[in-house]
């Protein structure tokens, strides 16, 4: 937790009870309030699963500017019942397991929370039409390292090119990569979606949509339908999407979101997924950024004795220096 969502949470005043109702000291009003999960988020109004059933509710008052995001555990009070026109408050957000953020633009300092609670990173890119990017691949590895996410790239789109060149790519960093195709067998996907919650990231047209709408086939996602007369989309959200999988796990959708600012990541938080690197980067000098302009970065002593793979050093550094590249694909 960084120190701003610390503040963010301490900050948060806890309701004031009316009447003379003793109060339990110390202990949180809404500790036996029913707990639910976000799906979705739409102008202000928070869709949450309950015990598998949809919940439509608001932000209450007393978390005042707290964000809430998708993939948030959050305390909720007021109607439960779910029924058309009802509105359920949200009271509290439980600890984030972890975060996702991305700088909102990278001329600014701000940075946002996009999902929480996920474990794994899904990074969509079709092997042709459009042409896989690299660099965008990079960047987003960055963003899952710096989260504490697992990363798994998902190469769609095998039908019209060869995994080839990617796989030799990412071979040195040790990512785990399936490669799929429409109307294929998902089986090995389903196994790494298994118990686990999902975040799919990947630009338009990269078979995003396929693989959801297979996976979890009542899904129908709402397309990027754009009215012809407004200029907008039908249903203008750009929220991410929470989806339960027919299997125990759950995957988030994300369509507003193609690219990571990446200005707040720190290097060393990308290192700390590298167990070996982060290991011999420990004799670095203070302050070493391990790029390789670095004159005595012990991430080269260690190649130079054999004791690093020169590809794997490489590899992670060109990840690093993907921080700065151009973020509009
Ligand atoms: N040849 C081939 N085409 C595919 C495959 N998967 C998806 N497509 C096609 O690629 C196009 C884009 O697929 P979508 O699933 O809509 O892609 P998306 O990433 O959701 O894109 P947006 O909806 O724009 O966000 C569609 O015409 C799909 O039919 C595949 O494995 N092979
Ligand atoms: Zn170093």
């Amino acid at each position: 937790m960084t120190r701003r969502e610390r503040d963010e949470h301490e900050a948060y005043d806890r309701p004031r009870r009316r009447g003379s109702r003793p109060r339990t000291k110390e202990r949180p009003d809404y500790d036996d309030a029913a707990v639910a999960q976000v799906v979705t988020i739409d102008r202000g109004r928070y869709t949450l699963d309950l015990d598998g059933g949809p919940v439509t509710a608001m932000k209450s008052r007393p978390l005042g500017r707290q964000g809430v995001v998708v993939g948030d555990e959050v305390r909720v009070v007021g109607d439960l019942s779910g029924r058309d026109g009802t509105l359920a408050r949200i009271v509290e957000v439980l600890p984030r397991r972890t975060v996702l953020r991305r700088t909102a633009d990278d001329d600014e300092a701000l940075e946002r929370v996009v999902v929480a609670n996920a474990d794994q990173l899904v990074i969509v890119q079709a092997l042709a039409d459009p042409p896989p990017r690299a660099g965008l691949i990079d960047r987003c590895l960055v963003a899952a390292y710096d989260a504490g996410i697992e990363p798994l790239v998902c190469f769609t789109k095998a039908d019209l090119g060869s995994p080839e060149e990617m796989l030799t790519l990412l071979d040195p960093l040790d990512v785990r990569v399936v490669v799929t195709h429409r109307g294929g067998d998902l089986d090995e996907l389903r196994t790494l979606l298994r118990d686990r919650t999902s975040v799919l990231v990947g630009h338009s047209g990269v078979g995003k949509s396929t693989l959801v709408n297979a996976l979890v086939p009542q899904a129908a996602r709402a397309t990027s339908h754009v009215n012809e007369v407004t200029g907008r989309g039908r249903h203008t959200s750009t929220s991410a999407q929470l989806l339960r999988l027919p299997f125990p796990g759950s995957i988030i959708d994300t369509p507003g979101i193609r690219s990571f600012g990446l200005r707040h990541v720190e290097t060393d938080h990308i290192i700390r997924a590298f167990d070996d690197l982060d290991a011999v980067a420990r004799d670095c000098p203070r302050g070493c950024t391990h790029l390789a302009e670095e004159p005595e970065c012990a991430l080269d002593v260690a190649i130079a004795a054999g004791e690093l793979p020169r590809a794997r050093v490489e590899s992670f550094r060109r990840i690093l220096s993907s921080r700065s590249l151009a973020t509009d694909y």
